[in-house]
């Protein structure tokens, strides 16, 4: 799939931009705080509906207007649609496609497929586990749409069991003793289902990886994506001696044997979570141990490595996503903002030439001369508020 027109209304720095993209590479270049990434985030909230630099949506209005227009028109094997976002900041998202009546913007989830890749994914590698459990759960949701509903069910009950033990903690009385044991019922079968489709992706994803790892830093060490599960113990211990996670043994659970490890655990943890208020088992507390040459990376690799294994975990997500339905029509839109500066120049050569593998790439630079020379695709200048076309017409 490729997008062939994008168009931008009270975006960020955009009042109007029109931008007109095509199938294969294309490069936005324009110095610094111009207004580059911009245009990629607004391509990636058409897909996630979220941006992937903040957690809410204010941002990215325009300074003093109410709302924000992404409208993407979208080529699928041959197909057109027009996709629109309508961001308003304290008010409902809407959405609409081919100009039809406004629906929620939860309709047109996962309609456009794209893989980001930005510079805060260092925070992957480097950061805390909040942001691999997001990038995990994302994964989950575009391969298994369904299962948006066991993370918004699990995330639902999660707020009210904590809701409870919180009040509780000015008297614990049967209601809350009886109200608890049907929180744990509920948060146990949501937490089976994410849990079992995190260890069921992991495993998918893991050798792509590793593949993406290897093929950018010309056969580097090897990588390993450990799960790291609260069912299983401590997580910080298992952070640091990953290894001796128990998420091989989880994994090999069924689903009835892994929602009564859930609800034994949540019932051995009540007297801890309840002197607590909050609740200490469950995939909102679980993390994913990334491991370069048998060290954890987080804190044993090198700013290059970590970057490189950020970039692998992104090429790998788009290797999944592609086996996943291998018809051009879905073939994810790979994004790289800012990628190219940070590596030296044969690992420039090497992403250049596995990014072509996508049906399209856009991709951002300060300085064309960070791409490498091979990268054959248009070339986009952006100014001020401006996209200039390659035939040289502003947008
Ligand atoms: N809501 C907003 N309204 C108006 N301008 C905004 C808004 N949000 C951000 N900006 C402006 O957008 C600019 C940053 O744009 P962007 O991040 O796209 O730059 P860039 O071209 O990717 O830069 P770099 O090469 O440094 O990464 C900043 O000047 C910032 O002030």
């Amino acid at each position: 799939m490729y997008i062939d027109r994008l168009s931008l209304t009270d975006f960020r720095t955009y009042a109007q931009a029109d931008v007109r993209l095509g199938p294969g590479v294309n490069v936005l270049v324009g110095p610094n705080g111009v207004g580059k990434t911009n245009i990629v985030e607004a391509i990636g909230c058409l897909s996630t509906l979220s941006s992937h630099r903040v957690s809410t949506d204010a941002p990215m209005v325009r300074f003093n207007q109410e709302r924000a227009v992404v409208r993407a028109r979208i080529v699928r094997g041959g197909q057109q649609s027009i996709l629109e976002l309508e961001i308003a900041p304290g008010r409902t998202n809407r959405a609409r496609i081919n100009r039809s009546a406004p629906m929620r913007a939860r309709e047109i989830l996962g309609i456009a497929r794209t893989v980001l890749f930005a510079p805060e994914d260092l925070a992957l590698v480097k950061g805390e586990p909040g942001g691999r459990r997001r990038f995990l759960d994302d994964l989950v949701v575009t391969l298994y749409p369904y299962l948006g509903q066991a993370r918004a069910d699990y995330e639902k009950v999660l707020r009210q069991r904590n809701a409870l033990l919180r009040s509780g903690r000015r008297g614990w009385n049967e209601g809350h003793e009886s109200t608890i044991d049907v929180w744990d019922q509920q948060l146990a079968t949501a937490a089976t289902a994410l849990t079992a489709a995190r260890l069921g992706v992991l495993r998918d994803l893991d050798p792509h990886v590793e593949t993406a790892y290897g093929r950018l830093t010309d056969g580097g060490k090897p990588t390993e994506i450990v799960y790291i599960s609260s069912l299983a113990g401590d997580v910080d211990a298992q952070r640091l001696s990953p290894d001796a996670s128990g998420a091989g043994e989880l994994a090999s659970l069924s689903a009835p044997e892994l929602y009564r490890r859930y609800l034994e655990a949540l019932a051995g943890a009540r007297q801890r979570d309840r002197e607590r208020g909050t609740t200490t088992i469950g995939p909102h507390r679980d993390d994913v141990a990334l491991i370069l040459g048998g060290a954890p990376a987080k804190g044993f690799a090198s700013h290059g490595e970590s970057w490189s294994f950020a970039l692998a975990l992104r090429l790998g997500a788009f290797e999944l996503m592609r086996q996943d339905d291998p018809s051009e029509a879905a073939c994810p839109i790979l994004i790289l903002d800012d990628v190219f500066a940070e590596l030296d120049a044969r690992r420039r050569q090497r992403l250049g030439a596995l990014v072509q593998q996508a049906e399209q790439v856009i991709i951002t630079a300060a300085v064309g001369e960070d791409l490498p020379a091979d990268l054959a695709g248009r070339t986009l200048r952006v100014s001020p508020g401006t996209v200039t076309d390659p035939q040289g017409e502003r947008a």
